[in-house]
């Protein structure tokens, strides 16, 4: 049984998040959204689970190494600036973050590195996501994920190979390309395929959520398998055994 905080409370992982905390008999210690408190939010939990803005991710981890509490970060939008915080902030408490908390999207990282790499770089690697029109930041944090997987099985770096945003007149595709493409419409919880595409056949990976409880779940996982960890950056990978 754990006390467990929730940044970005009001929004919509939020209310699933709340579901879940309850359904698993832990304690919901309390939750904030814009302008709230995080270091008091961290006195009070056992573990902070964060799914809210990139805005808020400076505060979040100052408040997580103050209160000595480990930290889920399911926010996406994230930039390198980021990351080397949270590489910073892992040194003192335990921390995981991924654009991606769902059991099947874990998996698919996997078959979309091993496709990756058996298939070589004849394949051109293109990956397309669709999301609800609400969401704010594009390509996705999965696609990202899907597209660090793919470029792990090239053994090719992903900033220098990513085409992103194409429009007008682009040129042809670029040899050994990672493409990406963000749809946007509706209520669509979160939909990605990763297509490598080769002479005269094709070979598609796809994970579709049907709604937020999946992303809700894996947080909650990863939230009770944090507890007691020593500081590191954690991933889905080692929280499901896979
Ligand atoms: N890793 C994963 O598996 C998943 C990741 N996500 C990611 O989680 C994030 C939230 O998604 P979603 O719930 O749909 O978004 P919503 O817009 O529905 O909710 C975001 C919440 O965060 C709050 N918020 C915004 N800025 C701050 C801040 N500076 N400090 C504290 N709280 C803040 C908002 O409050 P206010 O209204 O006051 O601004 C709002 O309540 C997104 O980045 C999304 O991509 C979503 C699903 C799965
Ligand atoms: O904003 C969302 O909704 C989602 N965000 C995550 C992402 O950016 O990949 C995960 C999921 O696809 C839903």
């Amino acid at each position: 049984m754990a006390q467990i905080g929730i940044i970005g409370s009001e929004g919509a992982m939020g209310h699933a998040l709340a579901r879940v905390i309850e359904d698993a008999g832990h304690t919901l210690s309390g939750g904030i959204d814009r302008g709230g408190d995080a270091a008091a939010l961290a006195d009070a939990s056992d573990v902070l689970v964060d799914f809210s803005a990139p805005q808020a991710l400076d505060a979040n981890l100052h408040a997580a190494i103050g209160a000595g509490v480990p930290l889920v970060i399911g926010t996406t939008g994230l930039e390198d600036r980021h990351h080397a915080a949270i590489d910073e902030a892992a040194r003192a408490v335990a921390v995981l973050q991924t654009g991606n908390t769902s059991l099947g999207v874990t998996l698919l990282a996997h078959l979309v590195r091993e496709a990756a790499a058996r298939l070589g770089p004849d394949w051109d690697v293109e990956i397309m996501e669709m999301h609800h029109r609400r969401k704010v930041d594009a390509p996705s944090g999965t696609a990202l994920l899907l597209g660090e997987a793919a470029a792990a099985g090239r053994g090719i770096d992903l900033a220098a190979h990513a085409e992103r945003g194409r429009d007008g007149h682009t040129g042809a595709r670029q040899e050994g390309a990672i493409g990406f493409a963000a749809l946007r419409g509706g209520t669509v919880a979160g939909e990605h395929s990763v297509i490598l595409a080769g002479e005269e056949e094709r070979l598609t990976l796809s994970h579709s959520a049907e709604n937020r409880s999946i992303f809700a779940r894996g947080a909650i996982r990863a939230a009770e398998w944090l507890i007691g960890r020593a500081p590191g950056r954690y991933s889905m990978d080692e929280v499901l055994g896979l």
